[in-house]
């Protein structure tokens, strides 16, 4: 496996620890102030990045539905009005670039858009994160290869074919890019029957040379330490202040104790896999020596 290295120095792949992605996405609901207490609480609860996504409203919201109404807590207005309201600026970024160096940890976004890739290449990010949603968007692919920094694509919604196209996509650009694949499900919340965690195996038989992780949309926080179990290499989930706030991806977010919780299982977790080569243990002969009735000749003394 072709390990990724971040600007930040992570490092992500085999034999290093899992790289945990708080996804802030659009959780901040337009609001700098809560952007930084999330960013304040990812990097509390040890977690390794926080991420963002970044839209310019103008590409990515068809046109049909600009003028939909809707009610916000802003009152009521236009569909692009308020993505409008819930995009950050260069203003923004400077801020949350700033605020997550203070706290030592790595921030990136997903742009949905090319010109969102232009714009997030003023702050260097340490990787970009393709969405699920974007896996066959070759013009938004390419322009991000342009910038040589690691990419992250999420592979939820695809078929085989999809992913596999999009994979030699990248590889016929740059043989060696650094690339990292996410098994994920593109449903909110997710069921555990849906979650099909076995996929990180089978992306790790088809890829053998690239990091393999897992986004996760699921609530709770066992499947994902499984996932970890399983051989993701970096994990993602979304994060949020409160799970009752207003907007769509609250409810299948992780709260700031959840989160710190999460990374302490997965720390937990990637200890206990071990190496799978057998031994006693210490601790064990004890126990040996009490319980036993025929204990061989290199423990009976
Ligand atoms: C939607 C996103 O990712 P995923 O498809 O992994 O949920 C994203 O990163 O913007």
């Amino acid at each position: 496996m072709k390990n990724v290295t971040l600007s930040s120095g992570k490092v992500i792949g085999k034999g290093q620890p899992c790289y945990i992605i708080a996804e802030i996405g659009i959780n901040h609901n337009g609001s700098l102030d809560i952007a930084k207490q999330l960013i304040d609480e990812g990097a509390n609860a040890k977690a390794d990045a926080v991420k963002f996504q970044k839209r310019t409203p103008e590409l990515c919201v068809p046109l049909d539905q600009w003028e939909i109404q809707r009610d916000t807590p802003w009152g009521r207005m236009s569909y692009i009005d308020y993505k409008r309201k819930t995009e950050f600026g260069n203003l923004e970024y400077s801020a949350i670039d700033q605020h997550a160096k203070q706290r030592g940890i790595d921030w990136f976004a997903s742009p949905w858009d090319v010109e969102s890739v232009t714009f997030l290449e003023h702050f260097s990010p340490v990787l970009y994160k393709l969405a699920s949603a974007s896996l066959t968007d070759l013009e938004l692919i390419e322009k991000i290869l342009h910038t040589g920094r690691p990419l992250m694509i999420s592979t939820g919604m695809s078929t085989v074919k999809e992913i596999t196209e999009t994979v030699a996509f990248i590889k016929n650009f740059d043989e060696n890019y650094p690339l990292m694949i996410a098994h994920s499900t593109s449903a909110y919340p997710c069921k555990p029957e849906e979650l099909n965690l076995s996929m990180i195996r089978t992306l790790g038989e088809m890829f053998p040379d690239t990091p393999i992780g897992y986004s996760g949309h699921e609530t709770g926080l066992a499947t994902t330490v499984a996932a970890v179990a399983l051989g993701a290499t970096f994990v993602e989930r979304h994060f949020t202040l409160d799970r009752a706030m207003w907007g769509s991806d609250h409810a299948a977010s992780v709260e700031p104790q959840g989160l710190a919780r999460l990374v302490k299982d997965i720390r937990d977790v990637e200890i206990a896999v071990g190496d799978g080569i057998k031994k006693v243990y210490e601790a064990e002969i004890g126990q040996m020596k009490k319980l036993r009735k025929h204990i061989s000749a290199e423990y009976s003394m």
